[in-house]
């Protein structure tokens, strides 16, 4: 016993000197602008996955026809539910020609109620400072890129449009015009005088002027409501953000109900006549299965839409936590065909179909959302060419710079039934003008080797994702698909919401109630 004392008490501790000449070679942070973590070592990122894969990527415009305006950084949406980021802004601006509403999203409506909103623009005031092109994803000011026929076919002749190279046809300034769509709820006094002929239209003399903001907030306040909608809103809560603004839920006193407002900023938006499709399409178009407007309003430089909440959460949300079973596929798959179906039927062409663009209800109600991006189609106009979309969603026409009709939503529609079965798009760890590259010059995508899939789901694709525009079918056609047999009432879509959410809310809740409430849907 007292040999093992002494022994021990013999061994001497071994000295730890602090640490000399060190060296901080890994510094890891988090980058909240790009959702992307900073500073790890190789082996690290390579588990992660590449940033692409964790960022929503966002729509892109066409960048010949931005808006010369003062343009802040716009956002990000990161995969999964509630983790938003901002990114710098994305887009390249060239020298190219000033926009022409010929070529632009507006909506055109022909009928002679439309007011009328003469919008002058002048490209020269507006340069942003922009990041290196291979900082922002999109390939806009790439040399190489302008413009991507499709293989094997000549490029279009008679496009305007181009990437980084000046058309010599168009001046640098021009008047456009863009003719809004009435607004329901404008009273004879808000109406604006109309022209005695029919609008269409049409290129005016150059103008050196750019358009003022407060000019163009004049034109908007044509097409919105003049009441100032925050005596009746409370409870603010940031549910969502994309490329033209934020999206709060709100309570609304009148009514006593939860809404969803979307704020958009004037000065901070790619193309901000594309905010009359915001008012115009919500309110005009109402179905079933297209989220219900309530009202616009302008509030400062925002423009606020009030429109139903989708307590339920986006698509996005459900493909990428869960692999979905074909009759939940058929079930929401189907009730997207139908809002697709009756835009189509009006000639409206969303240009940004993918997951994120659809919103669920608590009950399982599908509804087509985000219309900032439409494009609509007349009698002068049948088809389009302007590059709207987000690129791995986009079709192969729109990427080759061809003229596109309503079929281009067909083909992303095709791309969001792989998402659902695979919970990603085809090329999604691709960069975007990689990807965009690869829908022009490779085969169809098909689902994978690996996935499961039925005959069926299989046919189906084959008649959305096809470049033979006359090959692909309607939405129209789309819904007679014997896959659709498989399809059941919305309400069985609710358990997998509830399964992915857990607490849910009831969007109709007493007033004492409500601030509790929308936290516990939107945590
Ligand atoms: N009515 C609504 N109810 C609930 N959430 C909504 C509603 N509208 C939009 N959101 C959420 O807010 C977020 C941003 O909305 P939205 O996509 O309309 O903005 P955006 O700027 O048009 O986006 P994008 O970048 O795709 O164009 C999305 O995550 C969406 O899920």
């Amino acid at each position: 016993m007292n040999r093992t004392f002494s022994l021990r008490r013999k061994v001497k501790k071994s000295e730890i000197s602090t640490p000399s000449n060190f060296e901080h070679r890994i510094h890891a942070g988090f980058d909240a602008r790009t959702g992307t973590y900073t500073g790890l070592p190789k082996q690290w990122q390579a588990l992660l996955g590449p940033p692409r894969s964790i960022s929503r990527p966002k729509p892109m415009v066409d960048p010949s026809c931005i808006t010369p305006v003062d343009v802040a950084e716009l956002k990000t949406v990161i995969r999964g539910p509630s983790s938003r980021y901002n990114s710098p802004l994305p887009f390249g601006v060239t020298n190219s020609p000033l926009p022409s509403v010929a070529r632009s999203n507006s909506l055109r409506i022909s009928a002679t109620a439309s007011p009328v909103v003469n919008v002058s623009a002048t490209r020269q005031s507006f340069r942003p400072s922009l990041p290196p092109v291979s900082q922002r994803g999109y390939p806009f000011n790439d040399p190489s890129y302008a413009p991507l026929p499709l293989r094997n076919q000549r490029p279009p002749t008679t496009t305007t449009t181009t990437f980084g190279v000046e058309s010599p046809r168009q001046s640098h300034h021009q008047i456009t015009t863009i003719v809004a769509p009435p607004s329901r709820t404008m009273t004879p006094q808000m109406q604006p005088k109309l022209p005695s002929t029919p609008q269409t239209v049409r290129q005016q003399p150059k103008s050196t002027e750019g358009v003022s903001d407060e000019e163009f907030r004049n034109a908007l306040r044509f097409v919105v409501d003049s009441t100032d909608p925050r005596s009746d809103l409370t409870d603010y809560k940031q549910i969502g953000e994309g490329s033209t603004g934020v999206v709060d839920a709100a309570y609304k006193i009148s009514t006593k109900q939860i809404v969803a407002v979307k704020r958009m900023n004037l000065k901070k938006q790619q193309r901000r006549e594309l905010l009359f499709n915001e008012v115009s399409i919500l309110r005009q178009y109402q179905h079933p299965n297209i989220v219900r407007f309530f009202s616009s309003h302008l509030v400062d430089d925002d423009l606020w839409v009030v429109m139903e909440f989708m307590e339920g959460g986006s698509l996005t949300d459900i493909v990428t936590a869960t692999r979905m079973t074909e009759p939940q596929i058929a079930t929401i798959s189907r009730q997207v065909l139908s809002a697709l179906d009756f835009l189509h039927a009006r000639k409206v062409i969303h240009r940004d179909i993918k997951s994120d663009s659809i919103l669920l209800k608590r009950d399982g109600t599908v509804k087509l959302s985000d219309f900032g991006f439409c494009g609509q189609l007349s009698e002068e106009v049948p088809r389009r060419r302007s590059l709207v979309g987000t690129p791995y969603w986009t079709a192969a026409e729109v990427i080759a710079r061809e003229p596109y009709d309503t079929r281009a939503d067909i083909w992303s529609f095709g791309v969001m039934l792989i998402e659902m079965v695979e919970g990603e798009p085809p090329f999604f760890n691709d960069q975007p003008f990689q990807a965009m590259k690869r829908i022009r010059d490779e085969p169809e995508a098909r689902f994978s080797r690996h996935a499961k899939v039925s005959l069926e789901l299989t046919d189906l694709l084959s008649h959305c994702i096809v470049k033979d525009i006359n090959q692909r079918w309607s939405s129209k056609d789309l819904l007679h698909h014997r896959f659709f047999t498989k399809a059941q009432h919305s309400s069985s879509i609710a358990p997998l919401l509830l399964q992915l959410q857990g607490n849910t809310i009831n969007g109709n809740v007493p007033s004492a109630h409500h601030s509790t409430q929308i936290s516990t849907v939107i945590q």
